[in-house]
């Protein structure tokens, strides 16, 4: 199993140097080389990188449909105009002001919308704009119904009024420290849940990830920023009315969302420099921008999926590859033949025996699981076969929590997880890998490793984005953790390779080094040989051997008899839901029932072992 050599061009290495330069650059120069009106249109561009920022976070990262920026940003800006009204002119405050108000509106939006399913965020934040009118002309007494709310001047900074030079700097540090703390935030654990969030809400529960929270989470983070705009806009115009939240507007910056790059940090400001430089320059754009928007979307799908940010990416790969410093290069031609090689380094893997007891589930008029008794021991390789609709991914989906059976108890370890979500049952223990392997595509070999201790307790949103001292540690303790599990499975060498782009074989070892990272009691495989070759098949076993070995308890799901008999030391056979036979191979190759409604005349030939070196 060799790695092809097209992979994705590694991430930018992202530093502080970079967002430092375009700090000086858009702050300082401007300030000395243009005149006030190019200052105002940086300001608009500060703006609009916030407001499409957020909905960066929520879209690209997060996958939610959150059509709603206009409308968050529209609540930043009337709190900062009604406070005005009411003397406060202070900018910190109304940026802070801006920012709750947008939470709060992203909170009772997001209720009402994440409840179902992805479409039903869309069709809620949609309407939302749609109400902005309805809700000012409602509230005319404070918000000056549609005609507007004007004197929004002379604001002041820690009690001293700013001239425009101190509010054209004001405006732009918000819109870089922002970019700063989004930075910190998807380049941390939180980011690497929100991309396993987009991937697969049930992916995002087997790692232990709420995701009803998760979801809420990111969507509200995502409406921050622009509230914070908002309240900016408010002070640059003087005046706001309704008209300047409307419809178009909600596509112009979904639009620049997706130029710009929606899975980017940078491609915001790109996004907003090109939405403020073109569309908003043009008086009359109005009439024809849903069509102008509409062909740009198609061209940027159809073209250049990650935008003009995926675009600077490959440049710069490029750059640092005629520089020769890109380690990309190193990995290109790490075969990944190196898995039988890992040492398994000390890892210990807490086993905890799992047992069910009369479970039983019912689809429809099909008894998927009929009374069903099973148990499998810490430090053992327990297998479940049986023909086509046995009842066996229904029973592993049971014990993770997918599933919830009508009767019967599950117990791991001495904990009953019968009747607990998917994301509690991965919390006291239990690891799983998919029949189809979910694999998010743009995340690398480590972060996917990593991403199996998503489990574990870790710091606040606001101490990420802070990057305070707790970070740091869990971060760090993350990787190491990550570290071991690629070591355990020999992986280390393409660990900075993107998944996307590994072979079928790669990808379902990668399942179940993250399974393993997690460090779990329990480690499920769904039908992890399907698909693989001869070598994949033996570094599948030696790593479930490793796995075993380390202390785990085993169980997988396989229509590969023959993979099972060489390597399973339990046995146990369903047929109908039931469960017919469980025991050593020899016991089950020999079973009448077993082989009359299963195994037939290659039972004989099972028990001839070709078990690899663990
Ligand atoms: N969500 C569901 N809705 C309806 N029927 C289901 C559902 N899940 C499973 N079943 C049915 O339950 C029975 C057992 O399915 P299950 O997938 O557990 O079998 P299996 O032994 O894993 O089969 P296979 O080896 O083909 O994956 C099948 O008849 C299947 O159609």
């Amino acid at each position: 199993m060799s790695l092809s050599k097209n992979s994705v061009p590694r991430p930018l290495p992202y530093g502080w140097a970079f967002p430092l330069l375009v700090a000086a650059v858009l702050v300082i120069v401007p300030l000395a080389a243009l005149g006030q009106y190019d200052q105002r249109q940086l300001i608009l561009i500060g703006i609009y990188t916030l407001v499409v920022s957020g909905l960066n976070l929520s879209l690209g990262y997060g996958g939610e449909l959150a059509l709603g920026q206009v409308a968050m940003f529209a609540a930043g800006a009337y709190v900062t105009g009604i406070l005005a009204q009411h003397g406060v002119t202070e900018l910190t405050v109304a940026v802070l002001a801006g920012m709750v108000a947008a939470a709060v509106v992203g909170l009772i939006s997001g209720a009402a919308g994440l409840r179902l399913s992805r479409w039903s965020l869309a069709i809620v934040s949609f309407f939302l704009v749609l109400l902005i009118p309805v809700v000012i002309t409602m509230t005319e007494g404070v918000t000056g119904g549609l005609l507007g709310l004007s004197g929004i001047s002379g604001p002041t900074l820690l009690g001293i009024p700013v001239g425009f030079t101190g509010f054209y700097v004001t405006a732009l540090m918000v819109a870089l420290i922002w970019l700063v703390l989004m930075r910190n935030l998807v380049l941390s654990r939180h980011g690497v849940s929100f991309r396993v969030m987009r991937e697969s809400p049930a992916l995002a529960s087997s790692l232990g990830l709420p995701t009803y929270r998760l979801r809420m989470r990111v969507y509200v983070l995502g409406s921050v920023p622009a509230g914070a705009a908002g309240a900016i806009y408010a002070y640059l115009n003087g005046f706001i009315s309704p008209d300047a939240f409307n419809l178009n507007l909600g596509i112009t910056i979904l639009a620049a969302s997706v130029v710009g790059g929606s899975n980017s940090i940078y491609g915001a400001f790109a996004g907003a420099a090109l939405l403020v430089l073109g569309p908003l320059q043009a008086s009359g754009f109005e009439l024809y921008s849903t069509v102008v928007y509409g062909i740009f979307l198609i061209v940027v799908g159809v073209l250049f999926r990650g935008g003009l940010a995926e675009l600077f990416r490959i440049l710069w790969a490029w750059v640092l590859r005629r520089l020769g410093r890109s380690r990309q290069d190193e990995q290109h031609d790490t075969p990944v033949a190196a898995v039988g090689s890992g040492a398994s380094g000390g890892l210990r893997i807490p086993g905890q025996r799992i047992r069910t007891r009369g479970l039983s589930r019912s689809f429809g008029g099909i008894r998927a699981l009929d009374e069903v008794d099973f148990v499998a021991e810490p430090g053992t390789i327990t297998a479940v076969i049986g023909p086509n609709g046995a009842g066996k991914t229904t029973l592993l989906n049971a014990i993770s929590g997918f599933v919830r059976p009508e009767a019967g108890e599950i117990e791991v370890g001495d904990t009953t997880v019968s009747g607990l979500s998917p994301y509690q049952v991965a919390r006291s223990g239990v690891s799983r890998t998919f029949q189809t392997p979910v694999i998010p595509e743009d995340m690398t070999v480590r972060e996917i490793a990593e991403s199996g201790r998503l489990w574990v307790r870790g710091p606040g949103t606001l101490a990420t984005m802070l990057r305070l001292p707790s970070a740091w540690r869990i971060r760090r303790q993350d990787h190491l953790a990550g570290q071991q599990a690629l070591e355990f499975a020999g992986l280390t060498g393409i660990a900075d390779r993107t998944a996307g782009k590994l072979p079928l074989g790669v990808r379902r070892l990668l399942e179940v080094v993250r399974a393993v990272a997690a460090a779990p009691g329990v480690i499920l495989l769904d039908e992890p040989a399907a698909g693989l070759d001869e070598d994949g098949l033996a570094e599948l076993s030696r790593l479930m051997l490793r796995a075993r070995d380390a202390g785990a308890t085993v169980v997988i799901v396989e229509h590969n008899v023959r993979f099972v008999f060489d390597l399973a030391e339990k046995i146990c056979v369903m047929r109908l839901g039931r469960m017919i036979a469980a025991g050593t191979p020899e016991e089950v190759a020999s079973d009448p029932e077993v082989i009359s409604s299963y195994l037939g005349a290659r039972a004989s030939t099972l028990l001839e072992r070709s078990v690899p070196e663990s």
